[in-house]
């Protein structure tokens, strides 16, 4: 998604640093002036947290697979129109044509992680979900590595145009595994005689059923908002803090910021898989945000080789990604995933559009002494140190409430196991009730209607918690009711 070399930007890197990254980072403008160039990655990022919310409830309606291939199909459009535009250099129609690929870009790549999110959650429901969502970031990360590493020397090879043609077709490859994601999706759906029951759940899904989402999920969203302040604005903007603040050289700065990926790209699937066993994702998201605070600490007060604090963040911020991502699906019914992941990916690029515009703020239009830009950055650091505070107090709620409606952040999977397998005691016993006495539908009877306690305020109240609804009855389904708790 980049059409410069500003490798450490998380692609969806909102505006504001962008007013200070610039300079430094675009040799070759396409003749654009400065503040066009910087439109560029606006319309993006604000198009990806406007697009995201709906998205998200477009694929809770339409499905999964209307929704990878829709949202890839975005992208290579977007790329295609971004990449075409760049070859009118000089003339009028350069800038609305990228800004037109951009928009489009921004609405396909967002929502392409929301329903990949989906997916993952949807198939990795049992014992490996977190495991899955670290590999799914370990990719992404990958793809930002990989980004760092070769961009640049792909442009110096073959220019900057054929370079975005090269961006274009890894979007095509991205369609193309659409493509085959899709399929598979249909016909594990259909193997597992799911079809019917998923479009039932769909068809029932509201705007609405957003008002009816646990506490545990607004806490969790916030969670993430404060935490992702902290982390994507400081990966967008280390390497020219770096660079002022311990004189080290544009290359090695960057090499030092990099290290964040770097590490999060190795750790994530490996995390991943210990919290599957583990357990503890509220407790691991509150270790993750205190120890995230000395990080701040040392690159605002102290002179501290840089590497140490950005290596520490690599560890701290892929557990606090392993763990508060895949606790979405544990808090909201099913049906409304694409709904709650959506509005919390959208709550998040907020967050860090405004940061960044508080950080642009902070750090001014124009340089200064370098006392002058030190005290700026400290300032910076402060901020961010902040959004971390707010994470650890949202994280201490949140464990808090967690504690009080049944632990469902903080089961282990032995725990989890000798619940489920008390609830299919509790359920076949039920059935088999019914069918001896006639005097009810057996289906029914092991449904949640009787003396069976709902894990949380979220399943009290939405009938969709229980993976077939109301009339499916999770006796008969009783291997998937708790698919997503
Ligand atoms: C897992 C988490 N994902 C996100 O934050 C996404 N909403 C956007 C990520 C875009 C990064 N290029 C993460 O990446 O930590």
């Amino acid at each position: 998604s980049n059409n410069c070399t500003d490798e450490q930007q998380p692609s969806p890197s909102p505006p504001g640093v962008a007013e200070h990254i610039s300079s430094t980072c675009c040799r070759d403008c396409l003749g654009m002036s400065e503040q066009n160039y910087n439109l560029l990655y606006a319309v993006y990022a604000w198009t990806n947290a406007v697009v995201v919310f709906f998205s998200g409830f477009l694929v809770d309606k339409l499905g999964n697979r209307a929704g990878v291939i829709a949202f890839s199909l975005l992208c290579l459009v977007g790329s295609s129109t971004f990449a075409a535009g760049a070859h009118l250099r000089g003339t009028d129609y350069l800038l609305p044509v990228m800004l037109l690929g951009r928009l489009l870009f921004g609405a396909g790549n967002g929502s392409l992680t929301v329903v990949q999110n989906r997916l993952v959650a949807f198939w990795f429901n049992k014992k490996e979900l977190a495991l899955a969502f670290g590999c799914v970031l370990a990719f992404s990360r990958c793809g930002s590595v990989l980004n760092f590493f070769l961009t640049e020397n792909i442009r110096d090879a073959i220019g900057l145009e054929w370079t975005l043609w090269f961006g274009v077709g890894l979007c095509l490859l991205g369609f193309v595994a659409a493509g085959v994601v899709s399929g598979l999706d249909v016909y594990g759906v259909r193997a597992m005689g799911l079809t019917e029951e998923l479009q039932q759940e769909s068809r029932r899904v509201k705007l609405q059923d957003l008002g009816q989402f646990s506490l545990q999920f607004w806490l969790l969203v916030l969670s993430i908002m404060f935490y992702y302040n902290g982390v994507f604005p400081f990966v967008a903007d280390a390497s020219q803090f770096i660079n002022q603040k311990y004189s080290l050289d544009d290359k090695v700065s960057a090499y030092i910021t990099g290290a964040v990926y770097d590490v999060s790209m190795l750790l994530s699937p490996f995390l991943g898989g210990l919290i599957d066993i583990i357990g503890k994702r509220g407790y691991l998201a509150l270790l993750c945000a205190l120890l995230t605070i000395p990080v701040f600490g040392l690159l605002a007060f102290t002179t501290v080789y840089p590497l140490v604090s950005t290596l520490w963040l690599g560890v701290t911020y892929s557990f606090a990604a392993a763990s508060m991502w895949p606790s979405l699906p544990l808090v909201v019914p099913r049906a409304t995933l694409g709904t709650a992941l959506g509005f919390s990916t959208s709550v998040q690029m907020i967050g860090i559009g405004v940061s960044n515009v508080v950080v642009g703020r902070i750090l001014g239009q124009t340089d200064s002494t370098r006392s002058v830009m030190l005290d700026r950055w400290k300032l910076v650091m402060l901020y961010l140190l902040g959004n971390v505070i707010a994470a650890v107090v949202v994280t201490l709620l949140l464990n808090a409430v967690d504690l009080k409606r049944g632990r469902k952040l903080n089961q282990s999977r032995k725990e989890k196991l000798s619940l489920e397998r008390m609830d299919q005691l509790v359920e076949d016993g039920i059935a088999h009730a019914s069918i001896e006495s006639g005097s009810a539908d057996a289906s029914s009877a092991a449904g949640y209607g009787v003396d069976f306690a709902p894990r949380s305020e979220a399943d009290e109240r939405s009938p969709l918690l229980s993976s077939g609804g109301s009339s499916s009855g999770g006796g008969i389904t009783g291997g998937r009711k708790h698919a997503i708790n």
